[in-house]
């Protein structure tokens, strides 16, 4: 398969980040969606108690190895087996989600410009950006409500390594990016200039004939 294209989104935690990927595929019919958080690596030893015993907000949670080796061949027209992450227990599921190749691979994650070697899998370089009270609010909503997680734990990740982190290792990453989303998914104005681009790419070759 000719022109496989790999649109990579980045930015802190509750960004909105997955909220943009969710209204992309209300409109463009096909593509490869890889979530990074799928590819963290397992702890599973983490509860709600010790839960800066692991550090997942650093670029080495990551198996990036695996990642690079998945992007490169569903780039390469080749079909791969993505594994599945379990964020309630901390740990990478038994089971997988089988992809097929297609013309568009949305890449999405908080760490996904961290890597070189990634990153030149990449043919276009979005960063969402939303203010960190913004993110903090949706993200103590969310790991509440779906992942399984205590307000003083999520209080106390966020003070210890999620914000150090975002400042260490997600904010200088801006500078990769050919455009800049501000305030994620429901950016309206920015969805109307991206999906028709998404649309066009995602094609298949029957289509454009
Ligand atoms: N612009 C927005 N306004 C209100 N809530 C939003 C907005 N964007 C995302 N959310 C909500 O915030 C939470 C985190 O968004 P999500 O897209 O999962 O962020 P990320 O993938 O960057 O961590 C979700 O519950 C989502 O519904
Ligand atoms: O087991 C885990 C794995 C990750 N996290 C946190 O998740 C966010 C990244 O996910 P988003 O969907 O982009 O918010 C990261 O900041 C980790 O701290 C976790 O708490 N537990």
């Amino acid at each position: 398969m000719e022109d496989i294209r790999v649109i990579a989104i980045g930015g802190g935690s509750g960004s909105g980040k997955t909220t943009i990927v969710r209204k992309i595929s209300e409109i463009v019919p096909d593509f490869n969606f890889i979530p990074q958080d799928n590819y963290y690596k397992s702890a599973e030893y983490i509860n709600n108690s010790n839960i800066t015993a692991f550090n997942f907000d650093h670029p080495e949670a990551f198996d990036n190895d695996l990642l690079y080796e998945h992007l490169l061949a569903l780039k390469s027209g080749k079909s791969i087996e993505m594994p599945q992450y379990d964020f309630v227990h901390h740990r990478r599921k038994e089971e997988t989600v089988p992809l097929e190749p297609k013309h568009l691979i949305i890449f999405e994650g908080i760490m996904v410009f961290s890597d070189a070697k990634i990153r030149s899998l990449f043919d276009l370089k979005l960063f969402v950006d939303t203010p960190d009270d913004i993110r903090f609010i949706r993200r103590l909503e969310r790991d509440v409500k779906e992942r399984g997680r205590t307000v003083d734990s999520v209080i106390n990740q966020y003070l210890e390594v999620v914000r150090p982190g975002h400042y260490e290792f997600i904010e200088p990453t801006k500078l990769y990016a050919d455009l800049i989303i501000p305030e994620g998914g429901f950016n309206d104005n920015a969805l109307r200039v991206l999906i028709p681009f998404m649309k066009e790419i995602s094609r298949t070759e029957e289509e454009k004939r």
